[in-house]
């Protein structure tokens, strides 16, 4: 009786965490719901945006404004809860001060600075400690923290819109658009859950993009990353957004370069490989540190192709158009493969319809195993 309760409040929980989809970047996505003695819920809540209150010090507040007592009480929360005073006080604390003696966790924070203090002190502190209901949907939520706590570098997921034979632009470049409204409004809700946005100078010279969320409303905007070796960006594009991160990526030293391009508002990190481009791993490690949990890459074929070939991709977003396109730029570049045994193997995670177009998320095998 007590699993199927627990299970039940847990996905409540869930629910809560979910809500915190576009706002808790770069803090992990966690819901809490607290229920009384009595066995009725006292309070909900989520993790607010970074530097704000974590989900169990929300649901603490709401069970307060509806007046419920949490003497007594057990508190569900999707991760476990902090020990640290980080930028918001430690959450064990403020759930064993409230009187709660039970938590159910739904799984250990791979964070080093928590990785099991939250639940040990807890322990200590007399309180009952269970782990473990829906561990892999909170996992699944959080998999950009979880990457970047374990792999030390962020979550990848390659947005692509193309048509159905494959084209991701005309031979000339003109690419707008492939995809119906519907599909983009779409992906801009991929963006705004992502921490940041990955184009390369390709795609910047050719579209002049924005890369930015507008169709679907979001409290907070993504950074934006552009891979561009020789820093070519020119200094009206559009992509110089008040407000918004910019961090630009080099492969080669220009000082003058990089203190127009800042005084603009950018951040230009040097990150050479042998060839004087971008070396791509080194710039996810920095990305991580960076707190970038979930990278959204929206960028051309070259880069997509060399992303790719370094191993740094996780999942696919493609969006396929009903439209026959022909020659054009494909998907991503690659070296020709000797044999099929070279593929790179992916499975289907869902397929949907969005609007006109089919929208396909597909994982690389084994990329979501740390
Ligand atoms: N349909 C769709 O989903 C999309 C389509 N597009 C289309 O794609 C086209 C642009 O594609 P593309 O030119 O391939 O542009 P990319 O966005 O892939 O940028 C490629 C450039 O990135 C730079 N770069 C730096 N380091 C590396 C590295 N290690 N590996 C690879 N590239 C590196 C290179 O320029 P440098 O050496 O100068 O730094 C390279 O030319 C446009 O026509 C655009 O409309 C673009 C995005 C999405
Ligand atoms: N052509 C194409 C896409 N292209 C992507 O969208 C970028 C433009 O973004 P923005 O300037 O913010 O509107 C562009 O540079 C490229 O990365 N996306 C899609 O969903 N469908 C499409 O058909």
């Amino acid at each position: 009786m007590q699993v199927n309760d627990d299970l039940k409040w847990m996905r409540q929980a869930l629910d809560e965490a979910r809500s915190a989809l576009f706002l808790a970047s770069p803090n992990p996505r966690v819901g809490c719901v607290i229920v009384g003695v009595d066995g009725v819920l006292a309070g909900r809540g989520f993790t607010q945006r970074a530097g704000g209150p974590h989900a169990e010090v929300m649901a603490l507040r709401d069970a307060a404004r509806r007046g419920c007592s949490v003497a007594g009480a057990t508190a569900y929360v999707t991760l476990e809860p902090c020990s640290h005073q980080g930028r918001t006080g430690p959450c064990c604390e403020a759930l064993t001060r409230a009187g709660v003696v039970r938590v159910v966790a739904s799984i250990a924070d791979p964070n080093p600075l928590v990785g099991g203090q939250g639940l040990a002190r807890l322990r200590a502190a007399g309180v009952r400690v269970d782990v473990g209901p829906c561990a892999t949907d909170s996992r699944e939520l959080n998999l950009g923290f979880f990457s970047r706590m374990v792999r030390k570098t962020p979550w990848v997921r390659m947005k692509i819109a193309a048509s159905l034979d494959g084209a991701t632009a005309l031979a000339n470049g003109d690419s707008q658009w492939i995809t119906s409204p519907a599909a983009r409004k779409d992906g801009h809700a991929w963006r705004a859950r992502a921490c940041a946005v990955l184009t390369g100078i390709g795609t910047v010279l050719a579209d002049d993009p924005r890369l930015d969320v507008r169709a679907v409303e979001t409290d907070r905007q993504p950074h934006l990353v552009v891979v561009d070796s020789a820093l070519q960006t020119p200094l009206d594009a559009s992509l110089f957004i008040a407000g918004r991160t910019l961090y630009i990526y080099a492969g080669v030293e220009n000082n003058e370069k990089k203190r127009v391009l800042e005084e603009r508002g950018a951040t230009v990190v040097v990150v050479p490989d042998r060839h004087g481009k971008v070396d791509l791993v080194a710039m996810m490690r920095d990305l991580a540190r960076r707190e970038i949990n979930e990278l959204h890459v929206e960028a051309g074929s070259k880069l997509n192709g060399s992303l790719l070939r370094d191993g740094l991709v996780d999942e696919l977003l493609v969006y396929l158009a009903p439209k026959l396109i022909g020659e054009g730029l494909g998907m991503a570049q690659m070296a020709p493969l000797a044999d099929l045994s070279q593929a790179y193997e992916l499975d289907f995670n869902s397929v949907d319809r969005v609007g006109e177009d089919l929208r396909i998320l597909a994982r690389l095998l084994g990329r979501d195993c740390f």
